[in-house]
């Protein structure tokens, strides 16, 4: 499907009045671009693969909002100006000028990839699917990745986080569980450094797909990783397909107000010795967690670990 951006150009401090002024003419869903670094508040509360670097702040910012380009789009776009125009008469929203240009729903589905390149975590290397194998990469094991839509390109702190403890734990032949799995990178990584199988689990259907594509393109055997979608935490259909008493390590990056309530549910699943490593934890919700962990008398904390702001906690089930 093809769409008309208007672009309207105005001030950082006009965005909010412009925003509501499209909002009143009926548009919906808009972006705003300016040059305002994010706070290290914002930063800490995102969940986010990439933060661009970005030129200097000059208080200019851009509002756009898309039209379907097979629809006549002259009578609503008469009425943005004619707001716009009321509008300056009562405040400085900049030159207000509307430029017009031409997307395609897959460019803002793709437009990620240009920051995503190979990168290593410890031996391993991590490779885009559409980039090619170089020289520096024949001594490394690779991975391919191609998270679709789903979160875990490899690069933010939290799975390198957990693919350390992987390197680190995970043995030939054992079982993983990957709880949250996004793209399934955690899963690939495991049956990568020996694991024997991988079961990964999330609530997005596309992380489903983008597991089964990442087993796939890794030349992954039928059978060794394998993707339930839905909640292990309360749903008892997707508990009892894990299987209980079963995994020799449990992986698992998501927020903290999820692995909290998992913590309590997670070691059914585990075998004796096994090993539960977790990311996705912000530094200000490391201690909850910790406490939250040290209430299930079945888990010992064996280590904490930081990338930034985020904190890994692996544990063992006694
Ligand atoms: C930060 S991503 C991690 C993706 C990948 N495992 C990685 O490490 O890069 C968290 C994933 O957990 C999923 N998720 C959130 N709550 C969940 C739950 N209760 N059960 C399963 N998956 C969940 C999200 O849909 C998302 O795909």
């Amino acid at each position: 499907m093809k769409w008309n951006r208007y672009t309207i150009d105005t001030t950082t401090a006009a965005v909010d009045v412009v925003s509501s002024c499209l909002g009143d003419c009926g548009i919906e869903g808009i972006e705003i671009e300016d040059n305002v670094q994010l706070s290290q508040k914002d930063i800490k509360t995102m969940f986010v693969d990439f933060i661009p670097d970005l030129p200097p702040d000059d208080g200019s910012a851009r509002v756009s909002f898309y039209l379907d380009a097979d629809e006549d789009n002259d009578e609503m776009l008469k009425k943005v100006k004619e707001e716009l125009e009321d509008m300056k008469s009562f405040m400085d929203i900049g030159p207000a000028t509307i430029t017009i240009s031409q997307t395609e729903d897959k460019d803002w589905i793709n437009n990620w990839k240009q920051y995503f390149h190979p990168f290593s975590v410890g031996d391993l290397i991590i490779k885009p699917t559409w980039e090619e194998y170089t020289d520096e990469m024949k001594d490394h094991l690779v991975i391919n990745i191609d998270p679709g839509t789903a979160f875990g390109t490899g690069s933010h702190e939290t799975t390198q986080l957990v693919i350390r403890q992987l390197q680190k734990y995970c043995k030939k032949g054992d079982k993983v569980l990957d709880v949250g799995c996004g793209s399934g990178i955690l899963s690939v990584v495991a049956i990568m450094l020996g694991a024997e199988s991988a079961l990964g689990t999330d609530l997005d259907p596309n992380a489903i797909i983008a597991t089964k594509e990442n087993a796939e393109v890794n030349k992954i055997e039928n059978g060794r990783i394998e993707v339930i979608e839905g909640n292990i935490i309360d749903d008892k259909a997707v508990q009892d397909k894990a299987g209980y008493e079963c995994y020799d390590i449990v992986c698992a990056n998501i927020l903290a107000d999820v692995l909290e309530p998992l913590s309590e549910e997670i070691t059914r699943h585990m075998k004796h010795g096994a090993i539960f490593m977790t990311s996705g934890i912000i530094d200000m919700k490391e201690e909850e967690v910790v406490n939250k962990f040290r209430e299930n008398p079945e888990l010992e904390i064996l280590e904490i670990n930081h990338n930034g702001e985020w904190v890994n906690v692996t544990a063992r089930r006694i």
